[in-house]
């Protein structure tokens, strides 16, 4: 059985003097997509932080095979889509998309074909800033989708995408692991929480 990409083991974390997390316990294969559920506040996000070496926590945390850190190294194997990126002053949405590649050397698309998937091709020539809510998700999520990576985390994609786009969004998820990728995902939205593996968390006592 191959390697798991993920293994976290009796994580505890604890914000402004009180328990966030406590005992918790997670193990993700490759090609998984898994849902983190549960409800607000509970520390869905202060996890996916832990994953992705942004918050210190007790307990064991292996990503990749090596505890997470905030480093290119680290970031050059997995992709984040979480708060609203900042985006470049004077590069367009299509030149946003062209940077991911250039930088990393190669992609999973090249950008016209994300423009196409994200459904941006009508506002390839704007600045990202002048988008909807829902348009800019769009674009976050295209550059983390359009470069080569192992790992995506994703807290709330489904923040301001219309239903269709939802629906269209699990199928590209699907399409990412079904290539040997793994996604974990923190999500209140059935639709996409519909397909994966589901991790509960609960209130820490
Ligand atoms: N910097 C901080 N200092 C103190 N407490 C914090 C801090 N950040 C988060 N918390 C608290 O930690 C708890 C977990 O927050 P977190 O954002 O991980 O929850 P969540 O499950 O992702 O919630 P939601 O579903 O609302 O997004 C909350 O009670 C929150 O108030």
């Amino acid at each position: 059985m191959s390697e798991p990409i993920i293994v976290a083991r009796d994580v505890g974390v604890e914000l402004g003097g009180a328990p966030v997390l406590r005992g918790v316990d997670l193990t993700v294969a490759p090609g998984e997509v898994v849902a983190v559920l549960g409800a607000n506040g509970v520390g869905k996000t202060t996890l996916l932080r832990c994953l992705a070496g942004l918050q210190q926590a007790t307990g064991e945390v292996s990503v990749l095979g090596r505890p997470p850190a905030d480093e290119p190294e680290f970031w050059r194997e997995v992709a984040m889509v979480g708060d609203e990126p900042a985006w470049y002053p004077g590069l367009s949405v299509r030149e946003h998309l062209e940077l991911m590649r250039a930088v990393h050397g190669s992609g999973r698309w090249e950008a016209r074909s994300a423009l196409e998937s994200f459904e941006l091709v009508g506002c390839a020539d704007r600045a990202p800033s002048s988008l909807s809510t829902g348009q800019r998700q769009r674009l976050s999520l295209a550059m983390a989708l359009l470069r080569p990576s192992r790992l995506l985390l994703l807290d709330e994609p489904e923040r301001g995408l219309d239903a269709a786009f939802r629906e269209r969004l699990a199928g590209l998820l699907a399409g990412y692991a079904a290539d040997g990728g793994t996604v974990v995902m923190v999500t209140h939205d059935p639709r996409l929480a519909e397909d994966a593996r589901h991790v509960a968390l609960e209130v820490a006592a």
